[in-house]
């Protein structure tokens, strides 16, 4: 009786330190989750954004857009609708925590579309003191009655002595983009990937045939008849390609030593090359260079041996470097006779010959 009557209080002495053990677990285990969450809420979205725009995921255009929705935070302080009087230097304490801080751009890669933007920018994220936007903001030219607060706030952030960078290369034919970034800051460097224009057409049709298969002709939309041989420069296609003409139009707000203008092609046959002027220019240390590409036969592209966030080498997606319909060579050659005055008057403005003649 009273050897059972041990065994009992022996066994109720186990049960409770079992128990209290248990209830440690379950405390520290409470603790954790605690900390993770509070954790991941402090990392800055941007970062987490950055990562999952990149490369193939980018052609979403769903998610980008998703990506530059304003936090709640901004619709309810309602942001300005125009720049501060000043600019932005004048708009406000920039926002600061733990991780740095969110900046306006000190340079932006203006254009143009299909140069070879995405790669300037996914080449440039391998550089330390490079901080840069995944999407495309579109801010000067889309979004711009959004405020200068709600650009900043899609900036990711930077620490001392980082550049924070961002592209939309529609910017480069948005007639009052200059005057807007120039309201912002007319220090901001501005970065022009330029192509042949002719080539930038067809590949600027070829992403747009891809979304609509059902579209007309390159030839019925790039002449205005077949007969005469006229090029519609009505054509969105046609009219990017007109590069002097969109520079003269920044021209009038920022001087020629605020542009850099970068090859298309060389970012493609010397990406270390290219890069190595992007650096100067920046003033950057040199930090890109050859050993981090390797060329992709497969992609028939330079890529990336180790691109930003990623230990493994990575080409970009597949809507970038991808095969460009057949077109009638004599269209071609017209075209080509066309943007030849265009070209030269360009290459006399930038201060360099492009060799696309
Ligand atoms: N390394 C590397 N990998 C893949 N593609 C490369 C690369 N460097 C430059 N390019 C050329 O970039 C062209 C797309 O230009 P963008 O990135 O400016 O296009 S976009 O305006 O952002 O849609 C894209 O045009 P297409 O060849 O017509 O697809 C490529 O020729």
């Amino acid at each position: 009786m009273g050897c059972s009557g041990c065994r009992i209080r022996f066994n109720f002495g186990k049960a409770l330190s079992k128990a209290s053990l248990l209830l440690t677990m379950l405390l520290i285990s409470t603790y954790f989750i605690y900390c993770l969450t509070a954790l991941s809420d402090s990392i800055p979205r941007a970062l987490f954004a950055q990562r999952a725009l990149d490369y193939g995921i980018l052609e979403d255009r769903r998610r980008v857009l998703d990506e530059l929705r304003p936090s709640p935070r901004l619709l309810l302080a309602g942001a300005p609708a125009s720049p501060p009087p000043g600019g932005a230097q004048d708009s406000g304490i920039p926002v600061s925590n733990t991780f740095g801080t969110k900046k306006f751009p000190q340079a932006i890669i203006i254009g143009v579309k299909k140069g070879g933007t995405r790669a300037l920018l996914e080449f440039l994220r391998i550089h330390p003191d490079v901080r840069a936007v995944g999407a495309e903001p579109h801010f000067f030219d889309r979004f711009y009655e959004k405020g200068l607060d709600w650009y900043r706030e899609l900036m990711p952030r930077t620490l001392e002595g980082q550049i924070t960078m961002e592209k939309t290369p529609s910017y480069f034919v948005t007639k009052e983009a200059p005057g807007r970034v120039c309201a912002m800051n007319c220090q901001t460097k501005l970065i022009v990937v330029v192509r042949d224009p002719v080539t930038r057409a067809l590949s600027d049709y070829t992403q747009t045939l891809s979304k609509n298969p059902g579209l007309p002709s390159f030839q019925s939309l790039a002449l205005k008849n077949a007969s005469s041989g006229l090029i519609d420069t009505a054509w969105n296609a046609v009219r990017i390609g007109l590069y002097a003409k969109h520079l003269e139009n920044w021209l009038q707000h920022f001087p020629l030593s605020h542009f850099l203008f970068v090859s298309g092609e060389r970012l493609v046959s010397d990406p270390a090359g290219e890069m190595g002027r992007v650096q100067d220019f920046l003033g950057l240390k040199r930090v890109i260079s050859d050993k981090h590409f390797y060329f992709n036969q497969t992609k028939g592209f330079p890529c990336l041996k180790k691109p930003e966030g990623s230990s493994r080498p990575r080409c970009l997606g597949k809507s970038k470097g991808r095969p460009h319909p057949h077109i009638p060579p004599e269209v071609l050659q017209r075209l080509r006779e066309f943007y030849r005055p265009f070209n030269h008057h360009f290459y006399q403005m930038s201060g360099r010959d492009f060799g696309w003649d």
